[in-house]
């Protein structure tokens, strides 16, 4: 294994590998159509250097860093001068409530939840971050109606959890764990019955995006025939096959894997029904979301014999810390899961390696500070996606609007007539369901009109939140 790679130069990997500018406001992983006619030309050609913009009325910049959020994004925020403040774990809800009254910036992984709870006390917060795919433990329409942006980083863990569940299918098939469980209680027991190989197999991927597709092409590599279920009709990789029903995935498949995201039509996706739609011996894995298996009738379905195994690595209920918690107070069901036999049983390690939080600490801490220094909400998950490209050096009188404000007819009206006091140098505005999101950069403003601009826009009837960097 090589040493962990200096951080500048991953962040150099990182922007090398999405094919964009230095720039700071420039990483994106998915570049709507505004962005890349409006942004790129200016950004690309980094024929001038751009102004660094400092917000007016914010103070410092203040971020809070939960659940070990990779040093990556430390250095990044830590270089722009912000104040950070970070903790292992995630907290419990009045901490998390105290702490994020204070703060502009929260980064997160899959156990803080951000519910409209939590939220309404977040008076300053402009921007959330999760540090992982998953963006189901925020309230993300709440967050939009707050004028909070919330950004993940949609595809920097897959590769590791693909890997992972290749992993899981060979040491479900060859009983590996059971092996070595006994091994390390001093039981040599060599046998072959009820251990296969996985070539000519079939594996079931239940959701073909970014993961499903990844160990797609791995397990094809390993001589697997895959078949796939997915809502959306999606491209075969290699020699896949979409099948048209859950039931016909369930019926065909030795393997069943799950990559689907936490939602309501997902929750109990796979309950007494499905299980005994699968073949005899079959075995389960989950990946992706707790919520989307129905643990007891699991236990149910291996106890029976019907299933040969399962791999888990998310649960209904996780613990905020590390520790001996995984047990009957948790999940009632935890302490029969844990006694059954050719089950594995990992702690939400899917996009835990070294490389996948690196890249995630560098694309979610750029975003946020795009986001932060200059307006940028491209990638957002649940806001109008908006950029603007740089204002230029010598552009020194000039002052960028960011205004949040409900969706409604008349709006763009009133701030005009507010901005049209000095130059608009360049505007574009967009919507997203009840929240409209306009970034503006206007010029011939003496600072001292500045104050009074900010106020004005704050006074207007369906504002959300205001921003002015100068
Ligand atoms: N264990 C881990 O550490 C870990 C790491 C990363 C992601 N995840 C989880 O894995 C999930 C999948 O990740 P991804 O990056 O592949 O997501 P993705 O959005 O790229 O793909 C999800 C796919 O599921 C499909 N889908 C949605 N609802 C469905 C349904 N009801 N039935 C069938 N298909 C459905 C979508 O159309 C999409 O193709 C994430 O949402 C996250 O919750 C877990
Ligand atoms: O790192 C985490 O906590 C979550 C990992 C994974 O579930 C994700 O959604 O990316």
């Amino acid at each position: 294994m090589s040493s962990p790679r200096p951080i500048q130069k991953l962040s150099e990997d990182f922007r090398t590998a999405v094919n964009l500018s230095t720039s700071p406001g420039a990483v994106s992983t998915s570049p709507n159509a505004s962005y890349i006619n409006q942004a790129r030309p200016r950004s690309y050609s980094m024929a001038k250097p751009a102004k660094a913009l400092k917000p007016f009325s914010t103070g410092d910049m203040k971020i809070l860093l939960l659940e070990n959020v990779n040093e990556t994004a430390i250095e990044i925020f830590n270089k722009q001068g912000y104040q950070v403040e970070f903790h292992k774990s995630s907290l419990p809800e009045e901490e998390l409530i105290e702490k994020i009254k204070d703060v502009h910036a929260i980064g997160i992984r899959s156990k803080t939840k951000l519910t409209a709870n939590v939220l309404r006390h977040a008076k300053n917060l402009v921007v959330i971050g999760c540090f992982c795919i998953g963006t189901n433990q925020v309230d993300l329409e709440y967050a939009a109606k707050s004028g909070v942006a919330v950004f993940n980083s949609p595809f920097s863990n897959s590769r590791s959890v693909a890997e992972l569940v290749i992993a899981e299918i060979i040491t479900l098939s060859r009983q590996l764990g059971d092996r070595s469980i006994e091994m390390h209680s001093g039981v040599w027991n060599k046998v072959s019955a009820r251990c296969w190989e996985i070539r000519g197999k079939t594996l079931g991927i239940v959701g073909y995006g970014h993961i499903g597709a990844q160990l797609s092409v791995l397990a094809e590599a390993f001589g697997m025939h895959v078949i796939y279920y997915d809502v959306m009709m999606i491209m075969a990789l290699g020699t896949a096959q979409q099948v048209p029903t859950l039931n016909d995935l369930l019926n065909q498949s030795d393997f069943v894997t799950l990559h689907v995201p936490e939602t309501p039509e997902t929750k109990d996706l796979m309950s007494t029904p499905q299980f005994a739609a699968m073949k005899d011996g079959a075995y389960l894995i989950n990946a992706s979301r707790g919520t989307v298996v129905d643990i007891q009738a699991l236990v149910d379905a291996l106890k029976l014999g019907k299933l040969a195994g399962a791999a888990l690595d998310v649960y209904p209920n996780e613990p905020a810390k590390n520790g001996p918690l995984f047990n009957d107070e948790l999940n009632s069901w935890a302490s029969e899961l844990r006694s059954l036999r050719n089950v594995i049983l990992t702690p939400h390690i899917g996009g835990s390696t070294e490389e996948a939080q690196s890249a995630i600490g560098v694309e979610v801490g750029t975003a946020l500070t795009r986001y932060i220094n200059e307006g940028i909400s491209t990638g957002a998950v649940n806001f109008p996606e908006v950029a603007l490209r740089s204002l230029d050096l010598d552009q020194a009188d000039a002052v960028r609007v960011l205004y949040i404000h409900q969706n409604v007819p008349g709006v763009l009206k009133t701030v005009n007539n507010v901005l049209a006091e000095h130059n608009i140098e360049k505007q574009f505005s967009d919507s997203r369901g009840d929240v409209a999101y306009l970034m503006a950069d206007i010029s011939h403003v003496n600072v001292d009109d500045i104050k009074s601009l900010y106020q004005q826009l704050e006074q207007t009837t369906y504002k959300i939140a205001t921003r002015l960097l100068y």
